[in-house]
């Protein structure tokens, strides 16, 4: 089980900062959405360029013209890229195909999606590295989350990895553990702590245990 640092609410000096602070307790640095469109695949680069030992995942939620934005991504120094799992089987396939030629992999995000138990089985099949399932802020706002949904996955898929994001703190990055997801994703749980490496150190702590 890996553990994967969101950055969501930085610019590329603020990450460089907090990716130092916290480096030795992650194995992926994700650039997220908000960065990318603040900033542009630049924050994917520079964050690479510094931290070459580190995976860094791009979060660009692609929708459409997946295989020229996994290859721009790709160019970028991601190692992986996200794409929607609403996205249609047309772009999964042409995300795939690019990751491949480049030697990246792709992350698929299940954001939105109702029938979870059957998207991710034709996802799978479509040779996904990994799929995550995810409640975005608007949906944290009102109190939701995705555990129940991890496990829905984690009976279906055979191939790819399963991750899981969305509001995941100390306090109940227990009972994610609990339902062994390949990657835990977390941004604000550590971020949005006063002292961000005791709490990416604990929460690495918790994941080496499982
Ligand atoms: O992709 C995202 C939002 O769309 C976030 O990066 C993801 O939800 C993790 O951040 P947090 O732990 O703060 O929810």
């Amino acid at each position: 089980m890996k553990l994967q640092l969101a950055l969501d609410l930085v610019d590329i000096p603020g990450a460089k900062q907090l990716v130092a602070e916290v480096q030795e307790h992650i194995d992926i640095v994700e650039i997220g959405t908000p960065v990318v469109i603040n900033e542009g695949l630049r924050a994917v680069k520079e964050i690479k360029e510094a931290f070459p030992s580190l995976t860094v995942l791009a979060d660009l939620k692609i929708m459409d013209a997946a295989g020229y934005e996994v290859m721009k991504a790709s160019e970028a120094g991601a190692d992986i890229i996200t794409v929607l799992a609403a996205a249609e089987d047309m772009s999964i396939k042409g995300a795939v195909e690019e990751a491949r030629k480049q030697k990246k992999q792709i992350l698929v995000d299940m954001i939105g999606i109702k029938d979870i138990e059957g998207r991710a089985k034709e996802l799978d099949a479509m040779g996904v590295d990994y799929i995550c399932v995810h409640t975005g802020y608007d949906l944290q706002a009102v109190g939701q989350n995705s555990f129940e949904d991890l496990k829905k996955i984690k009976r279906v898929v055979k191939n790819a990895k399963t991750a899981i994001a969305g509001g995941i703190k100390l306090s109940t990055l227990p009972e994610v553990i609990k339902a062994q997801p390949d990657l835990v994703i977390v941004g604000g749980g550590i971020t949005g702590q006063e002292d961000k490496k005791a709490a990416a150190a604990e929460m690495q702590a918790l994941i080496k245990q499982a």
